[in-house]
C-alpha cells in the first residue's frame, strides 16, 4: 500500500526552452508504490519531465521534490544519491555489443558499487536480474543473438539490477510487436507487484498505459491536463483527452492549433 506522503512532487514547475514553453504550472503528486503513465502529444515535454526528475534538465521555476529534498537545491553528491535511487530506463537504451550479457548487466553496477561489491555479489545480482525479467542463464550470450524483445529486457534487468527506488521507463514497448509489447507491460506490472518500486511510464501505446498503471496523467497545454485511474480515461467525456486515446485526430484539423499544441 502506498504511503501518504508523495515521494515525487512537481510544484508549479515551469520550463521553456528559448521562447518555447513547455511547462507553466506543472504540479503533479507520485506516491511510493505507484506506476503513473504520461501521456501526450509528442514534443509535450514528457521526456523533459522525466530529465528534471533527475536533474538532467533544470526547471525554471516551481520546485520538483524527491523524498522531500527540492532537486534544484541538491549540490552534485545530493543529485548522484538521487540518480541511484531512480533508474532511467532510457527510450532505446541500447547494450553492449562487444560485450556479453552478463557483462551488460553488470555494467552499471560495477561502476557504481566499483568498491563495495565482490565479483561473486555481482555475478550473483546479475543471475537474479535476469531471471526477473524472465531470461535466466543467458550471461554468455551477445546481444547480437538476441531478438529485439529480448534485447529491451535484458536493458530491463540491467536496470534492476541496481535495485533502484524509482523507476522511468521512456518509451518501454516501442518498435515490439503485440506479443514483446504484452510481455513487457507483464514485466512492467510483475516488478512493481514483487518489488513495490514506484513507476513513471512515459508511452504512446494506450494499451500499455491502460495495462500498467494506477493512474494515468495526460499532459499538454503547458500543464497536466487530466490525472485519474485508467477508468476515469476510459469514460471521460473530455474531447481532447478522447480523441488522443481513440487516436482521433480533429475533425477540421486546423494547422495553427496544432502547431500552437505541439
Ligand atoms: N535540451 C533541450 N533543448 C532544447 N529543446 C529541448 C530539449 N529537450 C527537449 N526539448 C524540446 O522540448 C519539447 C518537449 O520534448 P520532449 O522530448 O519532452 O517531448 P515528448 O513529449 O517526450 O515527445 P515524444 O512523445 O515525441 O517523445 C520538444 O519540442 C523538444 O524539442
Amino acid at each position: 500500500m502506498a504511503s501518504s506522503e508523495p515521494l515525487i512532487r512537481f510544484k508549479g514547475v515551469n520550463k521553456a526552452f528559448g521562447p518555447k514553453t513547455i511547462y507553466q504550472g506543472l504540479s503533479l503528486d507520485i506516491m511510493r508504490g505507484e506506476t503513473i503513465t504520461i501521456l501526450g502529444a509528442s514534443g509535450s515535454g514528457k521526456s523533459v519531465m522525466l530529465k528534471m526528475l533527475i536533474g538532467l534538465i533544470e526547471a525554471d521555476g516551481g520546485e520538483i521534490l524527491f523524498d522531500g529534498k527540492d532537486i534544484a537545491k541538491m549540490e552534485d553528491q545530493g543529485l548522484y544519491e538521487v540518480r541511484r535511487r531512480i533508474a532511467y530506463l532510457f527510450q532505446g537504451a541500447a547494450l553492449f555489443d562487444s560485450l556479453t550479457v552478463g557483462e551488460n548487466v553488470a555494467y552499471g553496477l560495477r561502476e557504481q558499487n566499483w568498491n563495495t561489491m565482490s565479483d561473486q555479489e555481482i555475478r550473483g545480482r546479475v543471475a537474479q536480474s535476469l531471471e526477473m525479467v524472465g531470461l535466466p542463464g543467458i550471461e554468455e550470450m551477445r546481444p547480437s543473438d538476441l531478438s529485439g524483445g529480448m534485447k529491451k529486457r535484458v536493458g530491463l534487468a540491467r536496470t534492476l539490477a541496481l535495485q533502484p527506488e524509482v523507476i522511468l521507463y521512456d518509451e518501454p514497448t516501442t518498435g515490439l510487436d503485440p506479443i514483446n509489447t504484452a510481455r513487457i507491460n507483464h514485466l512492467i506490472v510483475g516488478i512493481k507487484r514483487s518489488l513495490g518500486l514506484t513507476s513513471l511510464v512515459v508511452t504512446h501505446d494506450m494499451g500499455t498505459a491502460f495495462t500498467v498503471s494506477d493512474r494515468l496523467v495526460m499532459v499538454g497545454k503547458h500543464r497536466v491536463l487530466m490525472k485519474g485511474t485508467p477508468d476515469d480515461f476510459r469514460r471521460t467525456e473530455n474531447t481532447y483527452v478522447r480523441d488522443f486515446i481513440d487516436g482521433k485526430a480533429p475533425e477540421v484539423e486546423d494547422v495553427n492549433v496544432l502547431l500552437s499544441t505541439s
